[in-house]
């Protein structure tokens, strides 16, 4: 049996830089921790064959001369600190390029030619249904007819969490300002400025929040839970075949949503409060 040093090419005077259990040669880790018990030269990473290979691993260092990895020196601090960025940098990108390319699949209702374009008028009917107009409509109705001081106060929260809403998913996407996806065919009603951007999905947001105070203030028999739990994650299914949004959108407006209730129970208005605050202003 020849002995694995024979068969492994040696650089530099180091340990074998590939291994070769069974003839076939592969990469010895290059991120195992280190193995105190093996001598010194038999250390992954630490020798000089290991430390070159992990350099011109680096994409700093393939542009750069081959001068310091001639002189089998380890890499510089900073180098590590390189790395790691561009791990981080290839990791987003790739996550992005998967957010698009599912964005771009699942939008199977963009228009009416699209393979699922039979099913584009219920996805508009469900996006009308998560649209803020309807919303701060039929809640404001809803506390105006309301005769409960009970039910007062739960319409006007509600009311004051979609504005709410509003202005917080209107200060995001104005700061992110991600396009929406290519394929979005621009023909929602009642958009203002800011919703010419994707990035978080209004809709979502809303429907998730929404949501989240029907079920904890609303909505009791198990049934009608379910249908609302139901219609929320329709509506952010219907913005990404409807290709007004990419996943993430959704995804995030969903959780931004979630949170957004929390804040509304944090600041939760009595009726007391109300008055106080209107006594104020009078
Ligand atoms: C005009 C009012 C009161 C609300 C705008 C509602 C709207 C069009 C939001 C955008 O939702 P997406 O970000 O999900 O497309």
């Amino acid at each position: 049996m020849p002995s694995p040093k024979s068969k492994n090419p040696v650089r530099g005077g180091g340990s074998p830089v590939l291994g070769s259990s069974n003839g076939r040669y592969d990469f010895m880790s290059l991120t195992k921790p280190l193995n105190r018990s093996s001598p010194p030269h038999q250390r992954q990473g630490s020798d000089p064959a290991t430390a070159r290979l992990r350099a011109s691993e680096s994409p700093t260092r393939r542009r750069g001369s081959s001068s310091s990895t001639g002189s089998g020196q380890g890499l510089p601090e900073e180098d590590g600190l390189r790395l790691n960025p561009s791990f981080i940098r290839v990791a987003l990108s790739s996550l992005l390029a998967i957010d698009l390319w599912m964005s771009k699949t699942m939008g199977v209702c963009a228009c009416e030619d699209s393979s699922w374009g039979s099913v584009r008028p219920l996805m508009k009917l469900i996006e009308i249904s998560g649209h803020g107009i309807p919303w701060l409509a039929g809640t404001a109705y809803c506390l105006y007819k309301s005769d409960s001081a009970t039910g007062q106060e739960v319409m006007l929260n509600l009311f004051m969490g979609l504005l709410l809403d509003l202005v917080l998913v209107t200060i995001v996407k104005a700061v992110v300002r991600r396009r929406r996806p290519a394929h979005n065919r621009m023909d929602m009603f009642a958009t203002f400025s800011v919703d010419r951007f994707s990035f978080p999905s209004g809709h979502a947001t809303r429907a998730a929040m929404c949501g989240r105070f029907l079920l904890a203030h609303l909505v009791l028999a198990a049934p009608l839970r379910f249908l609302v739990v139901l219609w929320a994650a329709l509506v952010g299914l219907s913005r990404v075949l409807l290709g007004r949004h990419n996943v993430t959108d959704v995804m995030f407006g969903f959780w931004m949503g979630y949170v957004q209730y929390n804040l509304i129970e944090m600041l939760w208005l009595s009726p007391q409060t109300l008055q106080g605050l209107l006594g104020q202003l009078a």
